[in-house]
Order: C-alpha cells, then structure tokens, then sequence
C-alpha cells in the first residue's frame, strides 16, 4: 500500500475536540490521508468559549517541525491558531528551510465565541511574512476585512472583530476577495459563512429565511471563482473554518485543482455540518467523520461521486478531454492512427461485449436481465460501425482481417482486467468496470462537439461520425439505461464496497486513457 497525502498542520489544542488540531486531525484521516502536528499552544476550551491559552515556547515549535520535516516529510502543511509572533518567524524560517512549498493557511484571529486566539501585534508579522508564502488564505468575512486593513494602513491594528455592516451585496464580497488577493499574492478564499444572503441576493444578517452561503476564491491569475450552497441553519459550527481549510489541504494533497479542492471541502462541510449532533451547551461541533459512516454520495449521484473522487478526478478529466478525442475532432489525427485505434478497439470490443453478456448472467432478476441486454445489444451496434468504419478508410478490409489484427498491450491489460472483475467481482464491481468506458466516450465526444464544432465531415474531416455517433441521442440513452442501473444498485452498497468500487473506476479510467494515449503514440510503419 502506498503511503496517501501528508498533512501536516501548524495549530492550536481545542479541549473540547470540534476546533484546532483536534479536528484537523478527524477531518485529515476522514479524509483518507496522513495526519501529523506542530501545536503552538493549548486551549482549555469547550462549545461556549475559550477558558485559557498556554502558548508553547517558539523553540519547541521549531523542534517538533524539525522533527517531523527530517523524517517523515510533508506534502500539504495547513496553518490555524499561531498564538505568537516568535512562532510565526519559526514557521516562516522553517518553510524556508525546507523549501515547503504548498500551504493553507487559515488566518485564525478571534474565535467564533470571541476570543482572541492570535495578539493583534503578530499580525504584522503574518501580513508581511507568512502570508507572502502560502498557497492559499482562507479567511472569513471579518478576518479579511481586518488583513486588508492592516496591508492599506499598516499602522493601525484592529483590536475587536469588524462588524460586517459594511458589506451590502456579493459584489461587495468578490470586491473584498480580490483587493485583499491583490495585496497578498497568494490565492485568496473568503468564507461567507458569517452573513447569508437571502433568496433575492441580498444580505440576510439576523433575518429569517437566510437562503445561502457563497464564498469567493480569488485566483493569483486574477480569475474569481463564486460557490454557493444552500444555507444550512444550525447552532453546530465551531470548527468549521479549520475543518474547511484541512479538507482543501487534503483535496490538495491527492492533485486536485484549488477550485475543485475548495468545492469538494465545501460539500464536505456542510455535510458535516448538516449530519452534526448536539454536544455542549454553546455551539457544537460539526461531525467531522461522517463522510466514513454514511455513504458519501446522495441519491442518485453515485456517478458523479466517482468521476469527483480524489483519486479519480484528474484521471477522468485526461480521459474525456484527451488530446486523441481532440484530433479526432479537428480532424489532425492520422489516418493511420485511426485506424490502428479502430482495430484495437474492434478487438477490445470483443472482450467488452463478452463481459457485458457476462453481466447479463449476472442479473438474477428478468428486468436486470433486460437492462443488462439492452447495452449488450447496444456494444455489439457499436463494433459493426467499426468493420464499416474501417472499409471506408482502408478499402477491402474485412472482419476477419479486424479478428486477425494482433493486440496491443494496453488492450490487453484494459480486457483482460474487465473480465477479471466479471469473473471474481458482483454485478456491481462488473458495471462499475464497464461504465468508465460508456459514459467517458458520450463525455468526451460531447465535450468536442460543443468546442470543436467547426471542423466537421462536410469540410473534409473523415473522423467527425466518431463523435456523432458517441454524442448521438441514441448513444445516450444506451449509457443512462446503464446509469440508471448503477444508481439504484448504489443506494445499497456499504461503504467499504464503494471504497473498492472506487478503485475499480480509477483503474479502468485510468487503463481507457492509456489506451487513447497508445493510440496518439502508435507509430505505424
Ligand atoms: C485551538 C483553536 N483553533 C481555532 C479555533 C477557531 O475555531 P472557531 O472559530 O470555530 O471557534 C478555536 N476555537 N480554537
């Protein structure tokens, strides 16, 4: 087994659990990665407010970085409560030293039941020196009015939480995200959670009827990306900003792109916020681990939790968005190309459409023997557009001559793999093994029809019937009978069987881009 993302973060004890390392910690292994610390103080706290702070010696900080840096090494380093100034210079030396170069950093100020978790005299120190170096900075409304206060005058430190009357509108937001982005160069995410707006777009503050949350992130490269979700109204969510940004560090952490990483956190998040229970007498916790007891995906969307998994998103995309599919599309593919790709997938269907009969013995009921029929029906239409395909490009070619062609390794692991899966896995394992293929080929090919639409057959492109036909009407219903199946046999799997389906999926998406890259590379001679 290999060892998953890193994660190390640079925090402050919460006694009570639902803040602080405490809960980066749950929400770090929730997330399936490896969960170290560096704490730079304790805090006798619990859901209505912090009793006490004892900040630990800076030196000792260093030491436990040290520690840990020489030996284990860090892939994502998160920031929350830094207690001190010295502590901040020791975190700001150490990722000097070791060249660390991904971190959140989650500029913790005053906590949600209002006391002061960092001097207002470090914040000088934080402007000038960590924040210049971090990746991302996740700061709420407030917190970001009170760095971009510091970074226009810097002579005045804010001592109390800003009230946040000053913001009307979301433009005001996004104007808030991006100034303070302009001054501090790293990318910028500003939490909204402290002022919902209403359903007509304007700000809810003590109102009824608070509608949704949006948080703006703003890009080094100048773009602004908005998300929203539905307001959810509960007393639990102390925590959620350290929660937040140690869910994006771990999103980090497995390739995502920051504007994935930060809308997966997000979905965490209220997740977690709308499966928390009571605990305490203040603001409760968030439930931080409810992504490992409940089914991660609601219904209906178990398609959409695959192609979105961490281990799978970055692969999904290659696949739909391959540079074979987009030759295909603007017409530059060889015809050589092609044509050693048509051979090879004619043999890959063969294999294909075997395992799809396999499935069809796999449904023990007459409406999934049917179901499973109709696609089978639909891969066998699909392979004799192939034999027509090639006597158009190479004239005289047979189907015999497409049986007798050799296979390529990469259709080889690709069949042999499905029909391991058919053979040893259930039904579920064998269609989440074949689904990759369906649904990516109707992705890909709609993702071209909708860029690449001004090179068609009528101007001399051989290839373009290829994404007709896998961004035909009658392609897609073919693929959704085949959703349709999966997201009724999802909403009952466990959840460690969606933790090998996931697998699976990554693996013949993975094996599907392989085969599309053999088929850009193939040198024919
Ligand atoms: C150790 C520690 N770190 C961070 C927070 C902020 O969390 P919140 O704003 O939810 O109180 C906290 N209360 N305690």
């Amino acid at each position: 087994m290999s060892a998953p993302p890193r994660i190390l973060t640079i925090a402050g004890s919460d006694s009570s659990g639902g803040a602080g390392i405490e809960a980066d910690i749950k929400v770090i292994t929730a997330h399936k990665c490896y969960a170290m610390t560096a704490m730079t103080g304790l805090t006798a706290q619990n859901t209505t407010g912090v009793v006490d702070i004892h900040p630990i010696p800076a030196e000792f900080l260093r030491k436990t970085l040290s520690a840990v840096l020489e030996d284990v090494g860090v892939d994502v380093v998160k920031t929350g409560m830094l207690t001190s100034t010295e502590s901040i210079s020791v975190i700001v030396e150490t990722i000097k030293k070791y060249d660390l170069k991904t971190i959140v950093l989650d500029p913790v100020m005053i906590s949600t039941s209002g006391s002061v978790l960092l001097p207002p005299e470090a914040i000088s120190n934080l402007c000038s020196n960590l924040i210049p170096l971090a990746t991302l900075l996740t700061p709420n409304i407030p917190e970001a009015q009170h760095l971009l206060l510091y970074y226009t005058n810097p002579g005045v430190l804010p001592t109390a939480a800003f009230p946040i009357d000053n913001i009307n509108s979301m433009a005001d937001v996004v104007d808030l995200a991006k100034r303070l982005q302009e001054k501090c160069s790293s990318a910028v995410l500003v939490k909204g959670g402290h002022l919902p707006f209403l359903s007509d777009g304007s700000v809810a503050r003590r109102q009824k009827g608070k509608a949704f949350v949006m948080d703006v992130l703003a890009l080094s490269n100048g773009t602004v990306k908005i998300f929203s979700s539905p307001y959810i109204d509960s007393n639990n969510t102390h925590g959620t900003g350290c929660s937040l940004a140690s869910a994006i560090a771990c999103n980090i952490g497995f390739s995502q792109p920051l504007p994935t990483a930060v809308s997966n956190a997000r979905d965490y998040i209220s997740g977690a916020i709308a499966a928390s229970y009571p605990l305490g007498k203040g603001s409760g916790p968030i439930n931080h681990v409810h992504n490992i007891y409940r089914r991660p995906y609601s219904k209906g969307r178990f398609f959409d939790y695959l192609i979105n998994h961490p281990r799978v998103a970055k692969i999904w995309n290659d696949y739909v968005n391959h540079d074979f599919v987009k030759k295909i599309a603007n017409g530059t593919l060889s015809t050589e190309n092609f044509v050693w790709y048509l051979k090879q997938d004619y043999l890959f269907l063969i294999h294909f459409v075997r395992a799809k009969a396999l499935l069809t013995y796999k449904g023990t009921t007459m409406s999934k023997i049917n179901e499973c029929s109709t696609n089978l029906s639909g891969a066998i239409r699909e392979s004799a557009l192939h034999v027509r395909y090639c006597a158009e490009l190479i004239p005289g070619l047979t189907e015999q001559d497409l049986e007798s062609t050799p296979e390529a390794p990469a259709t080889t692991a690709y069949t042999r793999y499905i029909l391991d899966i058919g053979h040893s896995g259930d039904i579920a394992a064998l269609m989440v093994s074949l689904i990759s293929c369906s649904v990516g080929y109707q992705v890909a090919a709609k993702n071209r029809e909708k860029e690449d639409s001004s090179v068609r057959t009528s101007e001399g492109n051989p290839f373009w019937k290829w994404i007709e036909e896998y961004a035909s009407d009658k392609y897609a219903e073919e693929t959704q009978v085949q959703r349709d199946v999966l997201e009724k046999l999802a909403e009952g799997f466990g959840v460690t069987q969606v933790e090998e389906l996931v697998e699976i999926f990554r693996k013949v998406t993975e094996m599907e881009r392989n085969f599309f890259s053999a088929a850009v590379e193939a040198k024919i001679p």
